[in-house]
């Protein structure tokens, strides 16, 4: 009721549909948001505020410190010295490892050949989860077993759990919370989770990410063993759902388009000359059609349709003025559909990324959000997990021809945006 009616300024942001008098929108469990979508105020807004909404405190007790929860001080220290752990010539290092994973799921995938179709995310979900934790943990095979199992287990467990919570709006309250079941599965699956991920530091082989940690913590004193651990789940958690339901959509997008999919085929065959070499780094920047395809499904399938931001000072926008003290949701799913990139929006067409006047259309670096806005966007971005989609898509798709039907697919809104009908996809040997 105070911010619904006493702390609006004249100048407010219209309120959502299904606003009521004195309730707002309470009965939608949602409390008082607003939701941007124009791309000058979601920027102005994404670099002005870097606190998150208290929904991502839900994971503080599993990720405390790590990027994606740390509070907007803290994180600005961390991010400063995590960056260098992913920059190119590091990233360069994990393309072999990267091959080598995705030959694993091409192989893994003839146990799947001519049937109608099948749940394909079981089998790019365990790509990326070897992918992630080998390159920024650098485990060993038997150490990896515990990854691909007990760990991926329990942090579906507990994303599920987060969502549970979300839902049950009186479970926000953590006086409340702290006495219910979901609290008491949460402590269960921490112990586990903590209990995989605390040792790592002592027995990894290959590890530049986790290196630099390391290093860093010896020779600035500035991460404690808690902190390491706190930035090796969040890397796993912030890259494990998102890049799973990215490729799933990129995969069943391919599916949907045969003469797109042939036009990468080809391209493929042309940049590798017709051999079965594991894609270097020079090839892979040759696929600029396969990467047109990938964007396209960034912008219309987003792993993370919308971003949470706690506001901590009154900002003007260009119509309005949002108060400091409320959140605010940005619409990445509505950026992508925006005017401004033409009459067909809402049209599946990767060629949209090649035409040279795309250059001045994302002058407005917002309008492309799938990895997020601003400074506080996805450390992993571009060269991490455009890379392993990028090695993965190009060696299944010269291997098989894949049937599928993205618009068939109903999704609904987990952490990140996850097809409930299933990730049904159809495969055939290439002659
Ligand atoms: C297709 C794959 C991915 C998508 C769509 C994606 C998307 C995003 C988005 C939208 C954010 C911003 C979240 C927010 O503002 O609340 C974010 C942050 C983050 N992502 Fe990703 N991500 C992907 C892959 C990865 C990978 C592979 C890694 C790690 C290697 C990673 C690590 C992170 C981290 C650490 C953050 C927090 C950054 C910060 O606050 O400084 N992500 N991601």
């Amino acid at each position: 009721v105070w911010t619904t009616w006493f702390r609006q300024k004249p100048d407010a942001p219209p309120m959502l549909p299904g606003f009521l008098p004195i309730i707002g929108h309470s009965h939608h469990l949602i409390g008082d948001r607003k939701l941007l979508s124009d791309p000058d105020d979601c920027l102005k807004l994404a670099n002005t505020c870097y606190s998150k909404s208290y929904i991502y405190d839900f994971a503080k007790d599993f990720i405390n410190n790590g990027l994606i929860t740390a509070d907007a001080a803290t994180w600005k220290v961390n991010r400063k010295l995590l960056n260098p752990a992913f920059n190119q010539q590091v990233l360069d290092t994990f393309i072999n490892e990267m091959n080598i994973q995705a030959r694993n799921v091409v192989s893994n995938l003839k146990n799947e050949l001519d049937k109608k179709s099948f749940d394909v995310l079981r089998h790019i979900v365990s790509f990326t989860l070897s992918t992630v934790s080998r390159t920024s943990l650098g485990l060993a095979d038997e150490d990896q077993k515990i990854i691909d199992t007990d760990y991926a287990a329990a942090i579906d467990s507990i994303f599920a759990l987060y969502c549970d919570r979300f839902q049950k709006v009186w479970l926000h309250l953590n006086f409340i919370f702290k006495w219910s079941e979901i609290k008491r599965k949460q402590d269960r699956l921490l112990k586990i989770l903590h209990n995989i991920m605390i040792p790592v530091r002592y027995f990894c082989k290959f590890k530049p990410i986790l290196d630099q940690m390391l290093q860093m913590a010896s020779d600035h004193g500035v991460f404690s063993d808690e902190d390491i651990r706190e930035h090796l789940d969040t890397l796993v958690a912030a890259s494990y759902d998102t890049t799973s339901s990215a490729m799933t959509h990129m995969l069943l997008a391919i599916a949907t388009y045969p003469e797109i999919q042939d036009r990468i085929y080809n391209e493929i065959q042309e940049v590798m000359q017709n051999k079965d070499d594991d894609f270097t780094k020079h090839d892979l920047q040759k696929l600029v059609y396969l990467e047109a395809v990938m964007k396209e499904t960034l912008r219309l399938h987003s792993a993370t349709p919308i971003i949470g931001r706690k506001i901590d000072v009154d900002i003007k926008l260009k119509n309005c003025t949002i108060r400091a003290n409320s959140t605010s949701i940005i619409g990445v799913y509505a950026l992508h559909r925006h005017p401004l990139w033409g009459p067909d929006a809402n049209e599946f067409k990767p060629e949209r990324w090649l035409d040279p006047s795309i250059s001045s259309l994302l002058e407005k670096p917002a309008l492309f959000a799938a990895f997020g806005i601003g400074k506080r966007n996805c450390i992993g971005r571009k060269s991490y997990s455009m890379l392993m989609m990028k090695i993965v898509l190009a060696h299944i798709v010269r291997q098989y021809h894949i049937s599928g039907d993205i618009n068939k697919v109903v999704c609904e809104f987990d952490i990140v945006l996850k097809p409930v009908s299933g990730h049904h996809i159809g495969l055939k040997l290439r002659s």
